[in-house]
């Protein structure tokens, strides 16, 4: 049956060779790939049911402001996530202390998804290694309590942790990853999970070499 592109299935290997696109020769994360990944990602979140719908939510929210910069008249500030921090902070377009006239800047934009790439490179680190019977649920919130919901108030560490709950076991979620069997979305995860480390440990360099660690 033909579709349109959002019809299609998630496939993980699409997913890495976006990660994979995001890198330019000179080490730089190119801010369309950079969406496009998250974008993904977030087609297989819808695809696991509608308790997860306030985290796409947010995540399609944070989308849609970088993608409007990189549609905007200042789109070409926008390349690459280097560019972008660069633009910002010599226009003084972040609010570097407290929420003021900037509350969508990409800088701040970008912080909140880097974050969420650190829960998602504990998880799938945690899926590759995990065993057939390790429960997903577990592997997602200990990822999550290490990561992303110290970022996060207490309301919504609680509902994040209700949602991980409703998890496909680990052999649907291998089966939704649309690689093939289980060892096959194992060597994949192997393959990957390289890429996507690389984007954020440049990511975090920058933003720490700027002190935009901790932009409200
Ligand atoms: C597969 C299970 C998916 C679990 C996702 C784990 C992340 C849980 C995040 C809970 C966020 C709840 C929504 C609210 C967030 C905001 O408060 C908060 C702060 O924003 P603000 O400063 O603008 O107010 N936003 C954020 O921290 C950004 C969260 C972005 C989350 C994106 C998660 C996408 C997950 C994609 C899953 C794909 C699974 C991949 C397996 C191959």
């Amino acid at each position: 049956m033909a579709g349109t592109e959002e019809d299609q299935k998630f496939c993980l290997q699409e997913v890495l060779d976006t990660f994979k696109l995001c890198l330019s020769e000179n080490k730089e994360v190119y801010l369309e790939q950079y969406v496009a990944g998250w974008r993904k990602l977030i087609k297989l979140l819808n695809s696991l049911g509608s308790v997860f719908g306030f985290i796409s939510n947010d995540a399609v929210n944070k989308i849609h402001i970088l993608v409007a910069h990189l549609n905007g008249e200042n789109g070409s500030q926008y390349v690459t996530v280097q560019s972008m921090v660069k633009y910002e902070l010599e226009n003084e377009l972040v609010d570097l202390t407290k929420r003021g006239g900037h509350p969508e800047s990409g800088c701040r934009t970008l912080l909140r998804l880097h974050r969420a790439l650190r829960w998602l490179e504990l998880f799938l680190g945690r899926l590759r290694t995990s065993s057939e019977d390790s429960k997903t649920s577990v592997m997602c919130s200990e990822s999550y309590n290490e990561s992303l919901s110290q970022h996060h108030p207490w309301v919504v560490r609680k509902a994040a942790g209700l949602a991980f709950c409703m998890l496909p076991g680990r052999p649907a979620f291998f089966e939704v990853m649309n690689v093939g069997p289980p060892e096959q979305v194992v060597a994949k995860l192997g393959e990957g999970l390289p890429l996507i480390s690389e984007v954020y440990q440049i990511t975090e360099e920058l933003y720490t070499q700027h002190n935009l660690m901790d932009l409200p």
